[in-house]
């Protein structure tokens, strides 16, 4: 039918101004030499000083010596495993840097590009947190890894390299079939220069092997601060990230009477995975602090008026063509499971999830623009697609930068009410 194809062709227009927004910002800072000063304990206890602007390779052998073989987390175990990662780290409390994220305003360059609409009195505060300093040699690497959330206010991971001598070293990063690859030892111009990379922790990065010398970095975990939430949302600067042309994308579908005539759910598979407590965590907390591309997707939603929620989509085990799910409101625990059950009682299926609602799919791809059969059913069109198993599998991380023992990232959707 004509009227569908042109309802498909909007449908995809709205898929594509979805745009991409930066999962990761990078940059050099200059700094007074004092800000590369140290101190740290070695293994006896000794306390030594070291200037990373001018160590000589021997004072960074015996800053390494002072440090332990880095672990990091495979599931539910810190596993120290020379094939997967062969680094030094320095737990924060042995050392003390004179280096000062405050003074190197890097949060404030950064934070604006990283979370969409950041800025001032918009509501929303970070805090970081120094996490490690972790030394590569000769021949130091770190394989792919998501950073393992410590609390679902984690958002985000920051490296900055010390600009002590070294080749290789490279970070790479891969997102949504991007890469990006940090080349920390070619930025510096000289040795009282740090550069830096901010990225979701939920991007997966590797450092690539270091081919001579000494990789410094110290980590940090970027957290959003409990801020009062009455000050969020309306205030947030969306300058830099034009949500225009989706906004405009979903109007058009909107204001088309054959759009969902009969009203339901515009559902849209986000592209970030968060941070959640198992059976604990409820979506909603995520409202106002979802990441880059899936925040304009809610502000562009919000700015026609919709009522937003954020869900755990599943499909039901008994739906094969991927067209019936169960939205879930808190972070269910199905461990390994992508799909729930649902069990015939009285002629009826039912979900066996409190709180789970279950929908039906139209549009493009579903068969049928009007499944009659689903009318006890709210629909839902996803405009941008699921991933496969909707994402939602709540595994442990495969391999993660410490062991995982409490949160687990999972992939949720967005669902926007259309009311007729
Ligand atoms: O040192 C780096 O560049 C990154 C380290 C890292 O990915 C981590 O500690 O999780
Ligand atoms: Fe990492």
């Amino acid at each position: 039918m004509a009227g569908e194809s042109d309802l498909e062709r909007k449908i995809e227009t709205a898929r594509l101004a979805v745009q991409n927004a930066s999962a990761w910002v990078s940059g050099t800072v200059k700094l007074s030499s004092q800000n590369l000063h140290m101190f740290y304990l070695n293994k006896a206890n000794d306390a030594h000083f070291l200037n990373l602007s001018t160590a000589t390779s021997t004072q960074l052998d015996v800053l390494t010596a002072a440090c332990d073989a880095a672990t990091f987390g495979r599931a539910d175990e810190d596993v120290l495993d020379g094939s997967y990662r062969k680094a030094h780290k320095m737990d924060t409390e042995k050392f003390s840097s004179k280096f000062s994220l405050e003074a190197s305003h890097i949060l404030p360059t950064v934070l604006p590009q990283l979370l969409v609409g950041f800025g001032k009195n918009d509501g929303r505060e970070v805090e970081a947190e120094l996490y490690k300093l972790n030394i590569y040699g000769e021949g130091g690497f770190f394989r792919a890894h998501k950073d393992t959330p410590r609390s679902s206010k984690m958002f985000g991971s920051l490296v900055v390299v010390f600009p002590t001598p070294h080749t290789g070293g490279h970070l790479v990063l891969r997102k949504n079939g991007e890469e990006f690859t940090f080349k920390s030892d070619q930025l510096p111009s000289s040795r009282d220069e740090i550069a830096y990379i901010a990225f979701f922790s939920d991007v997966e990065h590797e450092v690539l092997p270091v081919t001579s010398g000494h990789r410094i970095t110290l980590t940090y975990n970027l957290y959003h601060a409990d801020s009062d939430k009455s000050t969020k949302t309306s205030r947030l600067n969306l300058d830099n990230h034009d949500i225009t042309p989706l906004k405009n994308a979903l109007s058009d579908l909107v204001n088309d009477p054959k759009f969902m005539p009969n009203g339901g759910y515009i559902g849209f598979g986000l592209r970030y995975d968060y941070p959640v407590v198992p059976n604990k965590t409820r979506f909603s907390e995520f409202l106002d602090l979802l990441k880059g591309e899936d925040l304009m997707v809610q502000k562009a939603c919000e700015a026609l008026g919709l009522e937003v929620s954020i869900r755990g989509a599943l499909d039901e085990a008994n739906s094969y063509e991927r067209t019936h799910q169960a939205l879930v409101d808190h972070a269910v625990d199905l461990s390994a499971r992508s799909q729930v059950d649902v069990e015939e009682g009285d002629g009826s299926w039912a979900v066996i999830i409190n709180g789970a609602e279950r929908v039906a799919q139209v549009g493009p791809g579903a068969g049928d623009w009007n499944l009659k059969e689903d009318k006890d059913r709210e629909h839902v069109l996803w405009v941008t697609p699921l991933e496969e198993d909707g994402g939602y599998k709540m595994n442990y991380i495969a391999y993660g930068n410490q062991a995982e023992l409490e949160y687990r990232y999972v992939r949720p959707c967005l669902v926007a009410k259309l009311r007729r």
